[in-house]
């Protein structure tokens, strides 16, 4: 395979019947990051819970190529080869940290690092004992952020990953961040503040139009959607 590429082509992204953004065109390939900027209510989010399969796309493809899928064969959607972290760390509370994250790496299938190994590389070292709701906001997220390592998928989608974390966790995540694209991934994150990335693609989302606010009451009405999505 010659190497991961992403395409988008004519892609609008709502929540429910509501158009939020688009149509949006872009190409991403292996080794590149590219960060979604703009205010909130701009879209991001909906734009990478799309990316990641869990909205549908109101109109548009979205493609990938040149990767395998878990299960070998050449990757056919985006999806099977992305990990998604969203401001939620999908990890259950009163279970400790280590058999939460044999739980995703169960359940994403293919290699990655083991469970000690991946929370040293997130700075929290000898902490799989303990139950996930022990740890402060900011080791939380760090032990949200080891499910990137402890199975390898080639595409990190991620919203405000660096949330809540010290400035020295930053830096280390910016240094994971930055092997994974060495290693021919890529990185699409949602962001409001600088992420370390070395010279990373942007696509800046426009506020949302007064008139396109003024409609969020029809998405909103679909209240089984938003409470199916609350949990990741
Ligand atoms: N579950 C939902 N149901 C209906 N509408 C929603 C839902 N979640 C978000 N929206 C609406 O979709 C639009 C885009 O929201 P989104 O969360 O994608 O913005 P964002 O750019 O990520 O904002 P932020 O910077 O605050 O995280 C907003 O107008 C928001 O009110």
């Amino acid at each position: 395979m010659s190497g991961l590429a992403i395409t988008i082509s004519g892609l609008t992204i709502g929540r429910g019947s509501t158009t939020v953004a688009g149509p949006l065109e872009l190409a991403l390939g292996g080794g590149e990051a590219l960060i979604v900027t703009g205010p909130n209510g701009a879209g991001k989010s909906t734009l990478l819970r799309t990316l990641a399969g869990l909205l549908r796309p109101l109109a548009g493809r979205i493609t990938v190529a040149g990767v395998m899928a878990p299960d070998g064969e050449p990757a056919r959607s985006l999806p099977e080869i992305a990990h998604y972290v969203g401001h939620r760390n999908a990890m259950k509370p009163s279970v400790s940290v280590g058999d939460n994250l044999r739980f995703w790496a169960r359940f994403l299938g293919g290699p990655g690092l083991s469970v000690d190994d991946s929370l040293e590389a997130v700075g929290l070292p000898g902490l799989a004992h303990l139950p996930f709701a022990y740890l402060s906001a900011g080791q939380q997220r760090r032990a949200s952020l080891a499910r990137l390592l402890i199975a390898h998928r080639p595409v990190w989608i991620l919203d405000e990953p660096t949330a809540a974390l010290d400035t020295a966790s930053q830096a280390r995540f910016a240094g994971l961040m930055a092997d994974h694209l060495a290693s021919g991934g890529s990185v699409i994150a949602a962001t409001h503040q600088p992420l370390g990335l070395v010279a990373p693609r942007e696509l800046a989302m426009a506020p949302a139009p007064a008139e396109q606010a003024a409609k969020q009451g029809g998405a909103i009405a679909d209240a089984d959607l938003a409470a199916a999505e609350g949990w990741l």
